[in-house]
């Protein structure tokens, strides 16, 4: 596994997505949306994301509209798309299946 602060090439990027199905790339970004239950089930997935990103010091953008939340993913400090990217979008995904 290379440097995870390296910008992926699109060859890895591409392989990435195929075991994120939920995801799609819009540019330079990561992208998932996910439709919860209710406005307190999708604060929960925030509250649990949040708490991952702090702990791994990478933070998504987040998108909350009652129960719809958009997650995107990039790498500011490269200005594109690392390994902290994937890792973090399946672990986004972790959060919501174990809802
Ligand atoms: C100082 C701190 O390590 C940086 O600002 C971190 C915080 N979280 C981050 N999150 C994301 N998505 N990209 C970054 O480059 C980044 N950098």
């Amino acid at each position: 596994m290379g440097d995870m602060a390296e910008l992926l090439s699109e060859d890895a990027i591409n392989e990435a997505l195929e075991h994120l199905p939920d995801w799609t790339r819009e540019g330079e970004l990561l992208e998932r949306t996910a439709k919860l239950e209710s406005f307190s089930q999708a604060i929960q997935v925030v509250n649990r994301v949040a708490e991952i990103a702090e702990n791994e010091n990478h933070h998504p953008d987040i998108d909350i509209r009652w129960r719809t939340v958009i997650f995107r993913l990039s790498t500011h400090s490269e200005g594109g798309l690392t390994g902290k990217d994937t890792a973090m979008a399946a672990e986004i995904d972790g959060i919501i299946a174990a809802m």
